[in-house]
């Protein structure tokens, strides 16, 4: 076998250097190669560590010919340059690299390891100490572990075979403990590393040889179920009885091994008693949603039962009056009673579906406010004080929306609190400042976001919530709007009269119609905005293809029409169906194109953008267009790039965060919320099957402002509006309910965390936890799981 191709050399130059991905491109000095090379220069890139320019090293990997620069070296692996000679080891190690080591100390370490001098010291420094003082030695050690350290443990994370970038961010979090914790316990990677699952951990512990069976695997699947059952269902919590199923199979089916039921049991109760899992009787749930959901109750609880402002009925009316003048509008009586109990309740709950009015009364709200509290409604007069009023959406477009609809600034909620990802940690944010809270479209905030909101509001500030509790719930756990229009002890009002009822429109009663889970009669009827085409899933595209046409000869913008399907795969699935608009729409003529995945982007492509980047403000659900494509060999990253326009606000996304982005002429329902079209197609198959439910259709054919076009099976229509979707399990409504019953136990915010402190300082062993004949368990009562809830197997 030929030997690997390589190169030696100093490093002249670093040219580029990606500090998130660790890619550089440098340009090295050779002084050595196996290559048929002879220039003294060559571009080294790929992924490498932190290297010194001026140092020498060998890189191993293939030589690539670049069109513009040449030969270059694409990287595999490399080390760092050692002399191998005793002098030129001795030259080296009394070389400024190690301050306080001078040519005879040098000479005494290299008689000590005359071979392999560098792991030789790594491994047992201890061997030095007749040679080096302790703190001498020390400093000694540390300087050659930065120089040489990385490479090593490097080295030997590859057999692990993951990608490099990950190997680079496990050494950047364990720097030379890595390969001691990979090999005492390579689950610790699935709490610490993203992007390392249960099943790569459980491989690396299997190559290390840490049994099947092991206390620390059964963790880390039991850790594993939780947060994706939750993840996957929506919900906030699991049934012990359901946990140990599904964690038993999950260790079952990765490797070949019978798992014992009360192994499992007593490793839950092991969780549960150091903090890492938190149980409510037999419920059990992941930490950061129990207490997200702790905090939401004892927040919202605070917060109700502070005393509203008392507004007189007389001066109420002279208030709505004026508003009513102002605004061009009469309002109803429910819509007066939501306004009234806005101004005189510290928390308020709007609900109700399209066109009752929400919008309507939240102007009526904002003005009434600022009659009653004497607030100046234009921004542009507060330069030294925030302005009073806060308008937050979970998306951008329902933001902006706010913002049109209302001529007030609005905000997403991931920009107002300053929170810049959708990573689960513990980051809060920004506490709020202003004295009243509006939040619309609040359906689609998940138990995580409602809590962070909800503790970033100051004392005195007025929360109002905002949203149609029929729409789907949020895509991460929870249903906290749905949960919360349960608690009688909330102020709240559900619209229910329709406004928008112009001649010609009855979209809006199709929706409300579907809502209370009917079809009209004249559902197949065409209408003056909304037509029904019937097709089977193997159709679909096909029509969707001559609407999308039909469109485009009438002049329209293909911008304006939105294809709403619940699923990504299949013929009628969004990926099909947006190749098929891509390739109407934004034919690739004689322009470029990135392949990515299963997609390929052109420039004046439709994006949506798929995760929240408040720092670039663009956020999840955010629609763009591309605006240029440029291939790596024009960019200053050495990688293609797109350049989007996400309504004027330029995005340059490198190759790495392309995932971030898919194409957006079709689109998920779930994505689709906050938004609203001109014009929308809505495709129902039965291929679809477990997706057709009735808020799935209701948010769809809501999202609709202008036209609709029903496209699909008609049984399809009608199974999707007979079934209601699965209530998702959360344990906010009893929360409420517990205190309310029996009164305000200890259970704080404050009172938990420190519980959980306790708990891990002062471990208590667990009881042991029998299994009987009967496979019944007997659980420990500090716990408060109970024997029968455990009693799964036949
Ligand atoms: N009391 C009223 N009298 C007359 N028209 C009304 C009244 N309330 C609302 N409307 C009108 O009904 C239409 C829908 O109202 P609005 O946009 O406030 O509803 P919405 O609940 O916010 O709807 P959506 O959720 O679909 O945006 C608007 O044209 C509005 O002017």
């Amino acid at each position: 076998m030929a030997d690997k191709l390589y190169f030696t050399g100093t490093i002249a130059a670093i040219f580029f250097s990606n500090p998130s991905n660790f890619y550089k491109v440098i340009l090295l000095e050779v002084t050595d190669t196996n290559a048929d090379f002879s220039d003294g220069e060559i571009v080294v890139n790929g992924i490498i560590g932190d290297v010194v320019e001026g140092d020498s090293y060998k890189f191993y990997g293939e030589l690539t010919n670049h069109p513009k620069y040449g030969e270059q070296l694409k990287v595999t692996t490399y080390e760092k340059n050692v002399p191998t000679s005793g002098a030129g080891l001795i030259k080296y190690l009394s070389s400024d690299h190690f301050p306080g080591i001078g040519q005879k100390t040098a000479e005494k370490i290299v008689a000590i390891f005359p071979e392999h001098t560098i792991d030789g010291i790594l491994d047992a420094p201890e061997r030095l100490s007749g040679v080096l003082t302790a703190e001498k030695l020390k400093a000694f050690v540390k300087r050659l572990s930065e120089n040489h350290g990385m490479e090593k443990i490097l080295s030997k994370l590859a057999k692990y075979e993951l990608p490099s970038k990950i190997n680079f961010q496990i050494y950047e979090l364990y720097k030379e403990d890595t390969l001691e914790i990979i090999k005492d316990n390579p689950y610790q990677l699935v709490f610490d590393i993203k992007g390392i699952g249960f099943k790569k951990a459980d491989k690396i512990a299997e190559e290390e040889g840490i049994s099947a069976t092991s206390d620390a695997r059964i963790q880390a699947g039991l850790i594993h179920t939780v947060l994706t059952n939750s993840l996957e269902l929506g919900d906030t919590y699991i049934e012990a009885k359901e946990l140990l199923e599904k964690t038993i199979d999950l260790l079952e089916s990765a490797r070949n091994v019978e798992i014992l039921s009360n192994q499992v049991v007593e490793n839950i109760n092991f969780l549960l008693s150091n903090g890492k899992l938190q149980a409510n009787e037999t419920k059990i749930f992941e930490n950061s949603l129990y207490f997200a959901e702790d905090g939401i109750h004892q927040r919202l609880n605070k917060l109700a039962n502070r005393i509203g402002e008392t507004v007189a009925a007389d001066k109420f009316n002279a208030i709505i009056q004026e508003v009513e003048a102002v605004l061009d509008i009469q309002y109803d009586d429910l819509q007066k009673e939501a306004i009234y109990k806005a101004l005189t309740q510290q928390f308020f709950i709007l609900t109700g579906g399209p066109g009752t009015g929400k919008t309507t009364v939240i102007k009526g709200i904002i003005r009434a406010y600022a009659a009653l509290h004497k607030v100046d409604l234009n921004p542009d007069n507060y330069t030294d004080d925030v302005f009073p009023i806060v308008q937050v959406a979970p998306t951008g477009r329902a933001a902006r929306r706010m913002n049109e609809l209302t001529g007030l600034p609005a905000a997403t909620i991931h920009r107002q609190l300053g929170l810049n990802s959708d990573d689960l940690e513990d980051d809060f944010g920004n506490d709020l400042s202003g004295s009243l809270l509006i939040v619309d479209e609040f359906s689609m905030v998940d138990t995580w976001l409602a809590n962070k909101l909800l503790a970033a509001i100051p004392p005195a500030m007025t929360v109002i919530l905002v949203g149609d509790a029929d729409q789907l719930p949020s895509v991460g756990p929870g249903q906290v709007f749905a949960d919360l229009l349960k608690i009688p002890d909330f102020a709240s009002v559900k619209l229910n009269k329709i406004f928008r009822q112009g001649e010609g429109s009855t979209i809006t009663n199709l929706a409300h119609d579907i809502k209370d889970g009917q079809l009209p009669p004249d559902f197949m009827a065409k209408k003056p905005d909304r037509s029904y085409i019937e097709s089977n899933a193997a159709n679909v595209p096909h029509y969707i293809g001559q609407i999308a046409s039909a469109w485009l000869k009438r002049g329209n913008d293909p911008f304006d029409l939105q294809v709403l399907i619940p699923m990504y795969k299949g013929v009628a699935g969004i990926n099909h169906v947006n190749q098929i608009l891509q390739n109407l729409f934004n034919p690739l003529e004689d322009r470029l194109e990135f392949a990515f995945q299963d997609t390929v982007f052109r420039q004046g492509d439709k994006v949506l953008h798929l995760v929240n980047e408040a720092a670039l403000d663009v956020f999840n659900g955010d629609i763009g267009e591309i605006t240029d494509i440029v291939p790596g060999k024009y960019t200053e990253s050495k990688q293609d790039e797109i350049v989007m326009s996400f309504d004027g606000n330029e995005v340059v996304y490198p190759r790495g965060e392309w995932y971030k982005i898919t194409l957006a002429y079709a689109m998920s329902i779930h994505k689709s919320q906050g938004s609203e079209f001109p014009s929308v197609i809505v495709p129902m198959v039965s291929s679809y099957s477990r997706m057709l439910e009735r808020n799935l259709l209701y948010t769809a054919i809501t999202r609709a402002k202008q036209s609709l076009i029903l496209l699909g099976e008609s049984k399809s229509f009608q199974t999707a509006v007979a079934r209601q979707g699965a209530n998702r399990k959360t344990y906010l409504v009893e929360r409420f309910g517990v205190i309310e019953n029996e009164g305000q136990a200890s259970e704080t915010v404050e009172n938990l965390e420190v519980k959980e402190d306790v708990g891990s300082e002062s471990v208590t062993a667990p009881e042991t936890y029998m299994l009987t004949e009967d496979n019944v368990m007997t659980i420990d009562p500090m716990i408060g799981l109970v024997a029968d809830d455990f009693a799964v197997f036949k």
